[in-house]
């Protein structure tokens, strides 16, 4: 997978060169490139925005050098490289979305700041290849850069061969639409804590179970909407 971001701090993402993904980049698995928007402006300010036609609080960013940018990375055709723009006008990033990043084999992320970026740079390049806006929740940031780094590492990690062991990437929370059960681990007593008699009971079919019971009884306590489904 070959992952591109374009922002005004590419710096932010240096971190991606730690942990899990760090190791998926050494070994050539995932392949992230930062792209500073700054380097595609030409006048001595180095200015990536201005103000909102229409009037209105806050700065617009300008659609040129989105447009170099963006051409430099998917080329002046069409492309079958995904657009992610993060945006609180976006649909919602869920595990499911996650599934469908890690599909991809080039994923672009353009990271805005401020008010947004010019529309047009999204009807532009939504004529020649997929564009998804998505959001992280219902909530605003002050830009982007945080929520694609939370895609990449939610995405990242699904991507065959990133985590050691594929196993631990099935029990986890939304991954069958429920919330993951509790985990315990020695000592099997801590602070007069015990740890549920059942999971020292080595009956691996009665563990399945209360870890299922378990899912459930706090899936219904802390997110009923997802048993609707
Ligand atoms: C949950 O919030 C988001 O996903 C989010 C993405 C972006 C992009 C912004 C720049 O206009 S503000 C913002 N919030």
């Amino acid at each position: 997978m070959r992952i591109d971001i374009v922002t005004i701090f590419p710096s932010f993402f240096d971190v991606l060169d730690l942990s899990l993904l760090g190791k998926a980049r050494q070994s050539g698995l995932i392949d992230v490139r930062t792209h500073d928007l700054r380097e595609h402006t030409h006048d001595r300010h180095r200015t990536v925005d201005d103000t909102p036609y229409g009037g209105g609080a806050g700065m617009v960013m300008k659609p040129e050098p989105w447009g170099e940018a963006l051409d430099e990375i998917v080329g002046d055709g069409a492309s079958d490289a995904l657009l992610v723009v993060p945006s609180p006008a976006g649909e919602p990033f869920t595990q499911a979305t996650a599934r469908e990043l890690a599909a991809e084999a080039h994923l672009v992320f353009a990271c805005g700041r401020y008010e947004g970026i010019d529309q047009r740079v999204v009807d532009h390049y939504g004529e020649r290849m997929r564009v998804r806006l998505i959001s992280l929740g219902d909530y605003v940031l002050n830009g982007g850069e945080v929520a694609v780094m939370a895609m990449i590492e939610a995405a990242g990690r699904l991507v065959p061969g990133v985590v050691g062991n594929p196993e631990s990437l099935v029990e986890e929370s939304h991954e069958d639409g429920l919330l993951e059960y509790p985990s315990y681990t020695k000592p099997a007593s801590w602070r007069g804590l015990e740890v549920p008699p059942v999971l020292l009971s080595g009956n691996h079919g009665a563990i399945a179970a209360w870890r299922h019971e378990q899912q459930v009884e706090r899936t219904r306590r802390v997110r009923p909407e997802l048993l609707d489904d």
